[in-house]
């Protein structure tokens, strides 16, 4: 049974549909990433499977339940990392997060959960008192310290610094290697290459794509830009497959120190389906 099931999800809000008719499988063991610009309808579609937003339409079944129904026990086994979370508490990280611990039947002790996502030297720090990228961090915190099967994570590095975001992108790699199903969102296409086995790019309320990075949108067989220089000169060919016209350059002699052979970035075409869309 995969993890989430979505067939023909609508949503409204008065009388604009921001969410229109989407199909969406993650199976079990996933990592999946919803990309698509700003009021695309992605935090609408991940409320929707979270349980904190109803649905107008459409059949939702999240680790086996609709989650508009579903109970504690439910609830247990699901992890979220909202994008607004209000953590200015007049709590420590250490408190919080224990507190947090509470609700769970087996939760991840407080502390390994603070060091997972690299505030220990902040332990005994308000909240209130943390940077925006620290918060944010403890939102994450709060996400995992139920050990939950399923864990959705809404921008969930906005505010970070490169280096908090690699490290939390270990931190992501190692959970689903552990087995977590993860949804996630976000606007950095490079965090959804290293992070997501699958993604889909939505966009006016639709799923316009849908499928691995590496072959997203044809990317793979895109074909490739061969540049190089002759006698001087920039040049540069598109070729479906770049192997004879790099052969012929070098039977012909030509200086190849400068060859470089690109195919269309994820940004690339992601940008193509997002003009395509609008
Ligand atoms: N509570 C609400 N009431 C009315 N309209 C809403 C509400 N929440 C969201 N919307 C609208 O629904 C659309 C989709 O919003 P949503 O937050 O799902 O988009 P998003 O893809 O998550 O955007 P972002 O990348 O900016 O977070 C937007 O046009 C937004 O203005």
């Amino acid at each position: 049974m995969a993890a989430i099931e979505a067939r023909g999800l609508r949503k409204s809000y008065q009388d604009h549909e921001v969410v229109c008719g989407i199909d969406l499988t993650v199976e079990r063991g996933e990592a999946f990433a919803l990309l698509g610009p700003n009021g695309a309808g992605k935090t609408t579609m991940v409320e929707i499977l979270e349980g904190h937003r109803r649905r107008d339409a459409g059949d939702v079944r999240v680790l086996g339940e609709d989650p508009s129904a579903a109970g504690r026990a439910w609830r247990a086994r699901v992890g979220i990392v909202l994008q607004d979370a209000d953590d200015a508490a007049d709590l420590t990280v250490r408190e919080m997060v224990r507190h947090i611990a509470g609700f769970y039947p087996d939760p991840r002790p407080a502390d390994e959960v603070i060091e997972l996502v690299g505030l220990v030297q902040k332990r005994d720090s308000k909240i209130r008192a943390l940077s925006g990228g620290q918060r944010r961090r403890v939102d994450v915190a709060l996400g995992l310290v139920g050990r939950p099967d399923l864990l959705f994570l809404d921008e969930p590095t906005t505010g970070f610094d490169p280096q908090a975001r690699r490290q939390f992108w270990e931190l992501v790699g190692a959970l689903a290697a552990e087995g977590t199903t993860i949804l996630l969102t976000t606007h950095y296409l490079e965090e959804a290459e290293a992070l997501a086995d699958r993604l889909a790019v939505l966009a006016g309320g639709r799923i316009l794509a849908e499928g691995a990075p590496a072959t997203l949108g044809g990317r793979l067989t895109a074909g490739a830009t061969v540049s190089w220089r002759e006698n001087g000169e920039p040049r540069a060919e598109k070729v479906a497959d770049p192997t004879e016209l790099v052969r012929r350059l070098v039977a012909e002699g030509n200086d190849l120190s400068s060859l470089t052979i690109t195919r269309p970035t994820l940004e690339d075409v992601y940008l193509t389906l997002i003009g395509a869309g609008e």
